[in-house]
């Protein structure tokens, strides 16, 4: 499994969950944009695997390892680095079974409060199209791809059931929503939106790509709606993320995409 974050502290907040610290912490400032640096786990990890070098880097485990990459901040970097991943474990002879874009986000209120976690069920470009007289129209609608995608149902469920989440569509920008027009006007066009962040259609685009099914999981720092710095808790939100994932990946290893 590969789990893509933005930055560095995402990506150590996750890798907490396994008990350990990445090794790689170059960059700690959120914002900082990091290159494709992949965490494993040393030695056993929850798989209870251990030993072999499945991509590269060290300490992978040889069945079924996890690796955390801090893959950069917005879609098109998160997609470049979350393929360079999903390439390089194939060209290394044990591709990724499942992509997750994990990190925080902005929640629309009051659906999705400060600290707490949203599971995508559908990973969405929200800001991918035209802008026309009769308002915004997607590329889809313009005719030239998708805006959308799925994660699979039943990994959706088990993942929120086992955090304890809200489920729902998570919207993907390229322009972090800093007003309250903008934000009910993403809620009109999306009305199951639950939260928005940078990342999510770009990891999915580069699972699609690959063949690999995708999720997005997002512990919420901030309301969706008028810029306030002040307003942020991106502490509480990381160890959201660490709790969540703590129980999300035994989940995780339990699930076969054939069940579906
Ligand atoms: O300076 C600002 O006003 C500002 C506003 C939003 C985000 C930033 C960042 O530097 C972090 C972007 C990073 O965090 C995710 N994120 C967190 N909250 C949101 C949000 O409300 N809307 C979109 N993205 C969000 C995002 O995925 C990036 O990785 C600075």
């Amino acid at each position: 499994m590969l789990v893509a974050t933005a930055v560095s502290v995402e990506r150590d907040a996750v890798a907490r969950a396994f008990g350990a610290l990445s090794l790689e912490s170059d960059e700690t400032a959120l914002g900082v944009v990091g290159r494709a640096h992949p965490f494993r786990p040393s030695g056993t990890t929850a798989h209870g695997g251990s030993g072999a070098t499945a991509h590269g880097g060290s300490g992978a485990t040889a069945h079924g390892g996890i690796d955390v990459i801090a893959a950069g901040v917005g879609p098109a970097l998160a997609a470049a680095s979350t393929a360079s991943a999903l390439t390089a474990a194939v060209l290394q002879g044990d591709p990724y079974g499942l992509v997750v874009s994990a990190g925080i986000g902005g929640g629309f209120q009051p659906e999705a409060s400060v600290g707490s976690l949203v599971v995508a069920d559908e990973i969405v470009a929200a800001d991918l199209g035209a802008e026309t007289d009769d308002g915004f129209v997607s590329v889809t609608e313009l005719g030239f791809g998708t805006v959308r995608h799925h994660p699979p149902e039943d990994l959706v469920r088990l993942v929120g059931n086992a955090v304890g989440a809200r489920t729902g569509a998570v919207l993907t920008v390229s322009t972090v929503t800093g007003t309250a027009a903008r934000a009910r006007a993403l809620r009109e066009r999306h009305p199951t939106a639950l939260a928005e962040a940078m990342e999510g259609f770009g990891v999915a685009e580069a699972a699609a790509a690959h063949g690999v099914p995708v999720l997005e999981v997002r512990a919420i720092s901030n309301p969706v709606g008028p810029r306030d710095r002040a307003a942020w808790r991106i502490p509480d939100a990381l160890a959201a993320l660490t709790e969540g994932f703590g129980k999300i990946v035994p989940v995780l290893e339990g699930w076969n995409r054939h069940d579906q």
